[in-house]
């Protein structure tokens, strides 16, 4: 197929790529380089271009006429989202409407979009299966919510064939060390231990730990980049006219922030200092998917079982390239 990758040159979007040449489609990249690089890209195949740039939106798909679109590109900071909501609507809301116009124009009728566990807010109860009420607590959250409730109304309208995969936390690198995690500023636990472990920082802050889980720290469900990517492959192939799939992407089982840092200890040797400060706003204590359905429908297994062989492919990105693209 030839698939257009939006926001193929940022952390998640770059890993799908390689499997998708990998799995010998045809595939080009749409990427404003905000949040991305070029060096994540394979060569020539980079097409430089705003979502929210019509004129060349359409220029992109009169170019070639693609199969399907794998849709990455949006913002995705949550403490941004809130002291800057309008930025993230029109990036991730308006971004998005103006490629599906794009799309409709070009007679293209298939979409995989980046969703995330965001649009559940605090869920009542753990794991999160998919029929649970999705009720956002940041305006991140609520860009991705309502993108969802229009895929749905084009698929019925349009006869768009979609899937909306709700990541769990995406996380360590490609197996060889190529490509990896570089997001400018660092919000995420994972990279940010590292980092610790390179001597960038002096510790890593616990954000909480009166949360009431078994040691009193956040439980998160750590996901890794290339499962993510073997799950957006299949289920492209699946996606039918009309027809919308909704899907947890996670592994089923929780790591709690002091068991992600132990896990670093480990792979590092580096001691990694610690410290406990009060609890981030807007963090549930515990996050886990229950990702049955996407095993089932896509016939996907996660093979990155624990956090152990996520923080070393993570680990071996980082140690070879401390300054991740930048050097
Ligand atoms: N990283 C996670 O843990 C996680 C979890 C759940 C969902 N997601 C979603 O997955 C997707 C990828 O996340 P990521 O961590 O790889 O983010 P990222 O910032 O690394 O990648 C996003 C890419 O989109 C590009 N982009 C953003 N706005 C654009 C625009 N208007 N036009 C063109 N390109 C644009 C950026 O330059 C960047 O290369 C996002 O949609 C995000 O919301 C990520
Ligand atoms: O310095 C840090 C950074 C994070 N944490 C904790 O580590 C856990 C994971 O935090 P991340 O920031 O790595 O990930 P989030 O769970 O906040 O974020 C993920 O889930 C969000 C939805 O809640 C978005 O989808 C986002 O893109 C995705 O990475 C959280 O409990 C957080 O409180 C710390 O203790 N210290």
């Amino acid at each position: 197929m030839k698939i257009l990758v939006t926001g193929g040159a940022g952390y998640v979007g770059s890993h799908a790529v390689r499997l998708l040449t990998k799995a010998g489609h045809d595939v080009w990249i749409f990427d404003n380089l905000m949040n991305g690089y070029k060096a994540a890209t394979p060569a020539g195949r980079l097409i430089e271009g705003d979502l929210l740039d019509q004129n060349r939106l359409a220029e992109v798909f009169a170019e070639r006429q693609y199969d399907a679109v794998m849709h990455f590109a949006a913002l995705a900071y949550v403490g941004v989202s809130v002291t800057d909501p309008a930025t993230y609507y029109r990036n991730n809301v308006v971004g998005t409407l103006n490629l599906l116009d794009a799309m409709r124009a070009a007679d293209v009728n298939k979409i995989v979009f980046s969703s995330t566990c965001a649009t559940y807010g605090t869920p009542d109860k753990s794991p999160i299966t998919e029929g649970m009420k999705q009720d956002p607590i940041n305006p991140y959250g609520y860009t991705k919510l309502v993108i969802e409730r229009a895929l749905d109304d084009y698929a019925h309208a349009y006869g768009l064939g979609f899937a909306a995969l709700r990541y769990f936390n995406a996380s360590g690198a490609a197996e060889d060390g190529t490509i990896g995690e570089d997001h400018k500023p660092e919000t995420h636990l994972i990279p940010l231990i590292l980092q610790v472990a390179l001597g960038q920082r002096q510790e890593i802050t616990v954000f909480g730990d009166d949360y009431p889980t078994p040691d009193g720290t956040c439980v998160r469900d750590y996901i890794h980049v290339d499962d993510l990517a073997t799950a957006h492959l299949a289920a492209l192939e699946r996606l039918q006219p009309g027809k919308g799939l909704k899907l947890n992407l996670g592994t089923g089982a929780g790591a709690s922030v002091m068991e992600v840092i132990d896990a670093c200890r480990r792979e590092t040797g580096h001691t990694i200092p610690h410290k406990v400060a009060p609890r981030r706003a807007g963090d549930p204590a515990e996050l886990v998917a229950d990702a049955s359905l996407a095993r089932k429908t896509l016939d996907w297994t996660p093979k990155y079982v624990g956090i152990e062989p996520i923080v070393k492919s993570a680990w071996k990105w980082h140690k070879s390239h401390p300054n991740g693209y930048g050097g």
